[in-house]
């Protein structure tokens, strides 16, 4: 029952998907914390794993950057492959000066520049929020293991590059945490099929004081929010 982007057999999903957007952070989680670990789909190189987390069967897929991308595996893994719940693992950019470096945010909500939810509601502006009871599955598993984290709403952007430098002062007034670039888009597809989601994302970027995680880290760092997103997958 493959799919245009994914080969997978049917039933190789399980039932919860981590996902960030490099295919290589879903290697690595799949490596470091998966066992019987299988690759379910490397089409285009976007890898998937199933495996089983202390017992209990987890996918990791990556989804690509934007958007554009991770809607497609976030659209075919819902629609077609029986993925109820996602849990974005990914990095963001941070706006507001009380947020440091490695901090983890947890987006309640996502604003966005980007058409794409717009265009499907309607043309109305759609509010893109995160599963109550994933929020507070792992807002309290965060709270085991760190006091660096954040719960508010978040900016999805098209543009990783060239962005409005007025924004920084919006983003700021309005106490966005954070700028990332699938969450508000991950939040409405899981909407609309009825199934679940969560963005946790790792400041990689610190867009006000121009500080940057190098590229290695973002592959193979940011632990905290893993063990996190795993450890809520337990109690699901
Ligand atoms: O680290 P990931 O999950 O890819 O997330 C962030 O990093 C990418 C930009 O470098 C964008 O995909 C953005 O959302
Ligand atoms: O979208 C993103 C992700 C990481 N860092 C940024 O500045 N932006």
């Amino acid at each position: 029952m493959a799919t245009p982007h994914i080969d997978a057999a049917h039933g190789a999903f399980a039932e919860i998907c981590l996902m960030p957007g490099d295919p290589l952070r879903a290697k690595f989680i799949a490596d470091s914390y998966l066992e019987q670990v299988e690759c379910v789909t490397s089409v285009r190189n976007m890898f998937g794993f199933t495996g089983y987390y202390q017992g209990r069967r987890v996918s990791v897929m990556g989804s690509g950057m934007g958007i554009p991308s991770s809607a497609i595996y976030y659209h075919e893994l819902m629609a077609y492959y029986g993925v109820e719940t996602i849990i974005r693992v990914g990095t963001c950019g941070a706006t507001l000066g009380a947020v440091n470096l490695n901090d983890i945010i947890f987006a309640q909500g996502a604003c966005t520049d980007s058409t794409f939810n717009r265009n499907r509601f309607g043309g109305l502006d759609y509010a893109a929020i995160a599963n109550f009871e994933l929020l507070q599955i792992a807002t309290a598993r965060a709270a085991e293991y760190t006091s660096q984290f954040h719960v508010g709403n978040i900016f999805t952007t098209d543009r990783f590059y060239d962005a409005d430098p007025n924004l920084n002062t919006l983003f700021e007034r309005y106490r966005l945490l954070g700028v990332d670039m699938e969450s508000a888009g991950l939040y409405s597809i899981a909407a609309e099929h009825g199934k679940r989601a969560l963005s946790i994302l790792t400041v990689s970027d610190h867009l006000i004081r121009g500080e940057h995680a190098s590229a290695e880290q973002r592959q193979v760092g940011y632990q905290t929010m893993l063990k996190i997103a795993l450890d809520t997958c337990l109690e699901l």
